[in-house]
């Protein structure tokens, strides 16, 4: 799909296209549409991360909040959204043996628990063998550095989901 494709579609068809670039908040590209035209897929992906850090700090907890554990209950029940199904299972997390999903439910349990929000990580740019060790240690981070590193994976996962929209010769940065 090229630029000129996406700057001519209505609202609609953009909020159905682009509604799950940030997991389950379609209001993101609904507010996106108002910033068009867009340059090039860059550009489009930094009006996605742009409007992220001009949301208050309870918007971008509740961006947060639209996540879905990785390796949680909608895994084992198949409920995630297609992108976070190809996303989690690509990472391995779909394969996970007990001992191994019970440690990160535990995880996952302290992490929400400690910050008020899910654990987000782009699972494309990791494995199921490295985030355990990443979820302990962001554990130990302050609040407000965990809420800044929480949005930058949200701002990551949106880039490969545009990158999956918009063709992968035209990979953003
Ligand atoms: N919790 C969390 O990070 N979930 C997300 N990460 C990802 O890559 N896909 C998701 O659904």
């Amino acid at each position: 799909m090229d630029i000129g494709t996406v700057n001519s579609m209505d609202f609609g068809e953009f909020v159905d296209v682009f509604g799950n670039v940030v997991e389950r908040c379609p209001v993101v590209a609904a507010a996106v549409w108002s910033q068009r035209p867009f340059r090039d897929a860059d550009d489009l992906a930094e009006h996605f991360s742009a409007f992220l850090d001009t949301l208050p700090v309870p918007g971008q907890e509740g961006v947060l909040r639209c996540h879905p554990d990785l390796a949680g209950s909608e895994l084992q029940r198949g409920t995630l959204s297609a992108e976070s199904q190809r996303e989690q299972s690509g990472a391995g997390l779909a394969r996970l043996g007990a001992g191994e999903r019970l440690r990160l439910a535990e995880l996952n349990a302290q992490y929400r628990a400690r910050f008020g929000f899910p654990f987000v990580l782009a699972a494309r740019r990791s494995d199921a063998a490295a985030v355990p060790g990443e979820l302990a240690r962001r554990l130990r981070c302050p609040p407000e550095q965990e809420l800044r590193t929480a949005l930058g994976e949200v701002k990551k996962i949106g880039r490969l989901r545009l990158a999956d929209l918009l063709g992968r010769d035209r990979a953003l940065r």
